[in-house]
């Protein structure tokens, strides 16, 4: 997926290579002419015969001879020789705006400025930069991360970060209950901020057709779980709550035999396709390292590696909060030689080697992370992955790409529009498809969800084709969360905070983890039975439950600006 961010980013840079092209043509045209004119002249030139001595002096004054040339051109080979001088340079002056982001090209951005969301100016219209500047001004006191990262080790800890039960919720949010209730008598229904059950075509689903209903096919007698569980995957989710083939799937994936193995094309980071029998295919993320190791400090969103257990993570997750919009992701550990090596073919099997410590490494071939130094190890040869359940076929059921209003620049200076521009979320929610319908709702979904698990990576999300616009968006590609247990990235909220807008539902869900049995207590047991459990290191765990409490947050802040905006504009003047 990254893929595409990164094909737009290169084609910034082709078109700035074609310009240089095109200059170096007009140049390298101007050069031509100048030849031309300097053989013509030698031969006829009757303005200004050359003087004998002509060569010696050229060589020692260079300048007058220069000056002397000057004179005798054309004016057509003088404006051929100034325009091409000025694409030269104003090519040299494009080149310095891409790298330097000087504002030329587009809008000027500090240097090294903070990144902030939203203009200042515009106060009293972003909730996102009020609500971060209340958030930032409480972190600074007591943020109950600071004392973990003051007592956690930068990198490694290890894996004996005990469970912690945490405390009891200290803010109840009673007034966001309050609105639930409401809603569920029949009342508050116009809430700005709160979708109610009624206005939701999640929960209405007027129609919710399976891939099998709309292509007329049903399984076969011996079709395996995962075709079974394919064509029964809806127009409003993938899978039915309590639905028995996903944990037949999982056994599946972690216990049947490993026929075949290959690179899957595309994607910046390497991944393999998964044949077992009976067409059964899966998705497998390699494991790079232990699951308390973060992302370097000085790597950006777009060059962390991914993480195997994330996609274990987000997949139990989803299924917790009730989206069931992420395929069912297992662990297994294989052997490298008989369940890798063995069973592959082509240019993959010369990236395998032995590492100086006896471990069975390989790279692969991609755009990322696939050389020698950023190798993928066994120990000396079990090599532990996460297996996704694959998405039907394009042939049963394509699906459309679709780019993320909120994706980030992919540009280590840059920043997109949605961090430039406060009222961004009116001009998507005046765009379609998310002027009606789920979409909008999905995203303010997909938003809290990346939210809870620091997923900076939406460049692109992806619908059923067949089910048109009023659809689910699909939870693809995980890999790049639970990077940062120790730091909440608001930014990953703008969405829901730029917009203002909740389902009900999902309200109803996070309220139920803040005042019940903690999201992280519920996801740890989920998680508790897959084959390479334990799946995050706790501390990604208490940050679960910290990130709920900004979630809810969030929201009441919202419902607040929505019921008072006069009030709220005094205060943001104040
Ligand atoms: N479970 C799956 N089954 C089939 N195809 C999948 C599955 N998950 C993802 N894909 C497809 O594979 C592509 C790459 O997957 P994914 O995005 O997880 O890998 P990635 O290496 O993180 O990609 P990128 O680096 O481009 O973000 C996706 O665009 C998606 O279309
Ligand atoms: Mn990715």
């Amino acid at each position: 997926m990254a893929d595409n961010a990164i094909r737009d980013i290169n084609n910034n840079y082709k078109n700035l290579g074609s310009a240089v092209c095109f200059c170096l043509r007009v140049s390298g045209w101007a050069r031509a002419r100048w030849h031309r004119w300097r053989v013509r002249c030698a031969r006829d030139c009757k303005r200004s015969p050359p003087p004998e001595d002509a060569q010696a002096r050229s060589a020692i004054t260079p300048r007058g001879s220069n000056a002397r040339t000057m004179l005798n051109m054309k004016l057509k080979e003088r404006l051929a020789l100034a325009v091409s001088a000025f694409l030269i340079l104003f090519t040299l002056m494009l080149i310095v705006d891409l790298q330097m982001d000087y504002g030329i090209s587009g809008h000027r951005v500090p240097l090294h400025g903070r990144v902030k969301i939203g203009d200042d100016s515009d106060k009293g219209h972003s909730a996102y930069i009020e609500f971060r500047k209340r958030f930032l001004h409480r972190s600074n006191g007591s943020n109950s991360s600071r004392e973990f990262e003051q007592s956690a080790p930068s990198e490694t800890s290890g894996l004996d970060a005990e469970p912690k039960t945490p405390s009891p919720p200290v803010d109840r949010f009673e007034d966001l209950q309050r609105i639930l209730l409401q809603q569920l008598k029949g009342k508050s229904d116009d809430n700005m901020v709160v979708i109610p059950p009624h206005k939701d075509l999640n929960v209405l689903r007027p129609e919710n057709p399976t891939i099998g209903e709309m292509e007329d096919l049903e399984p076969s007698i011996n079709a395996s779980n995962l075709e079974k569980f394919q064509l029964k995957i809806a127009q409003h989710e993938l899978y039915e709550d309590g639905e028995k083939l996903v944990e037949d799937i999982l056994k599946d994936m972690e216990t049947s035999p490993i026929l075949h193995v290959e690179q899957k094309e595309g994607g910046t980071q390497l991944k393999l396709i998964i044949d077992y029998p009976n067409g059964v295919q899966a998705l497998f993320k390699p494991m790079r390292f232990a699951r308390d190791v973060q992302t370097l400090p000085n790597h950006f969103y777009f060059s962390d590696y991914e993480r195997h257990n994330a996609e274990i993570a987000a997949f139990h997750l989803d299924r917790i909060l009730g989206f069931r919009r992420a395929m069912p992701v297992v662990g297994r550990v294989l052997n490298m030689t008989t369940e890798i090596y063995d069973v592959t073919e082509g240019d993959i099997l010369k990236t395998f080697f032995v590492s100086p410590a006896n471990n069975f490494c390989f790279h692969g071939k991609c755009s990322y992370y696939c050389d020698t130094g950023h190798a993928i190890c066994g120990n000396p040869d079990m090599l532990e992955g996460s297996f996704a359940a694959f998405l039907p076929s394009s042939d049963l059921a394509e699906r459309k790409v679709w780019r993320h209003p909120w994706r980030r620049s992919y540009h280590k200076r840059r920043k997109a529009q949605w961090e430039l521009q406060s009222d961004y979320c009116d001009t998507v929610r005046t765009t379609p498809p998310y002027d009606s319908g789920r979409r909008l709702l999905d995203l303010m979904d997909m938003s809290i969800f990346d939210f809870l698990t620091g997923n900076m990576d939406r460049h692109h999300y992806e619908t059923f084709k067949m089910f048109g616009n009023e659809t689910f968006t699909l939870h693809l590609d995980q890999g790049r969360a639970f990077g940062k247990a120790l730091h909440d990235e608001l930014s990953i909220l703008a969405p829901l905070l730029q917009c203002c807008l909740v389902r009900h539902t999902t309200l109803a869900v996070l309220l139920k983890y803040n005042n019940g049995v903690p999201l992280s207590s519920v996801l740890r047991e989920s998680m508790r039975l897959d084959p390479v459990s334990p799946i995050l290191w706790e501390p990604h765990l208490a940050a679960l439950d910290r990130r709920l409490v900004i979630v809810l947050d969030a929201i009441r802040k919202c419902v607040e600006k929505a019921e008072n905006p006069l009030q709220n504009e005094l205060n943001d003047i104040v």
